[in-house]
């Protein structure tokens, strides 16, 4: 079984502005893999590079043994309907019901009948703790609820990857802590991979197999392995200064 995402060599960058270069790693099937790092790093970035939204300068990126961007376009397709994608906003289409964000991508990319996709609506709902909110619109449930809404939407077609950008950006600790509980039980329970960004220590520690640090000096890789082994065993200081951090 190929890694669910390998990443080799992989130089990324704006225009002529290098953002990182040389990464090389890979994300095994059921893990959760956290990108950290300081702001601006690039984690973000190398989050668009992972699902196929930019292309890498160099390098390679493969996503279940293809290499993306080496793909004809059918099958550049087929790679993206594999992935469940949450930005760091939630994005819910503020003028439909959550019943209406989840059947969204099912309409579009599913011949399912419309019973059949409110059934499906309904159940990634109650998936994520919402059950019988179908008929609630965005604005009126919390920050919480909608982070968890948009989880259920990201999860509408049974995808094998689920990525994650600041998945606790704006929720107050509890909501936070709630959200990586519930990524925790979906990978237990689905065996989804799951891919986040993330500087949350909170949910590094609790949710990561293994973390990748982006290091903004040196603009490459520094450290890489499971979070608990980087503190107490750290390659370098800003690592180490990064995972023992007391406030955010
Ligand atoms: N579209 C763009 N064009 C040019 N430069 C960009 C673009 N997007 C990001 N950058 C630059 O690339 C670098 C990495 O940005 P990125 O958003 O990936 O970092 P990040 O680690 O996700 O940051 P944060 O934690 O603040 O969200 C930054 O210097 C940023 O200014």
């Amino acid at each position: 079984m190929p890694p669910v995402l390998d990443v080799r060599n992989l130089t990324m960058a704006y225009g002529s502005f290098v953002v990182m270069s040389d990464l090389t790693f890979d994300v095994q099937e059921g893990e959760i893999f956290i990108i950290m790092g300081g702001s601006g790093c690039g984690k973000s970035t190398l989050m668009k590079h992972a699902i196929g939204l930019k292309a890498p300068a160099e390098g390679v990126v493969c996503f279940q043994g293809t290499d993306f961007w080496g793909a004809d376009e059918e099958t550049r397709r087929d790679l993206l309907r594999r992935m469940g994608i949450m930005y760091q906003q939630g994005a819910l289409w503020s003028s439909m019901t959550l019943g209406e964000n989840i059947a969204l991508p099912l309409e579009l990319y599913t011949d399912l009948e419309s019973e059949d996709i409110e059934r499906v609506a309904a159940l990634k709902l109650a998936l994520v703790g919402l059950r019988g909110f179908e008929a609630f619109y965005p604005h009126e449930i919390s920050g919480g609820m909608r982070k968890r809404a948009a989880l259920a939407r990201a999860l509408a077609l049974d995808p094998d990857v689920l990525f994650f950008d600041e998945p606790s950006s704006g929720l107050d600790p509890v909501s936070a802590r709630r959200l990586d509980d519930l990524i925790l039980q979906l990978r237990d329970s689905l065996g989804t991979t799951v891919v986040v960004v993330s500087h949350d220590l909170a949910s590094i520690f609790t949710i990561a197999d293994r973390a990748l640090y982006l290091d903004i000096e040196t603009r490459t890789m520094t450290a890489l392995g499971p979070p608990e082994d980087l503190r107490d065993d750290p390659p370098n200081e800003r690592v180490h200064r990064f995972l023992t951090r007391t406030a955010e």
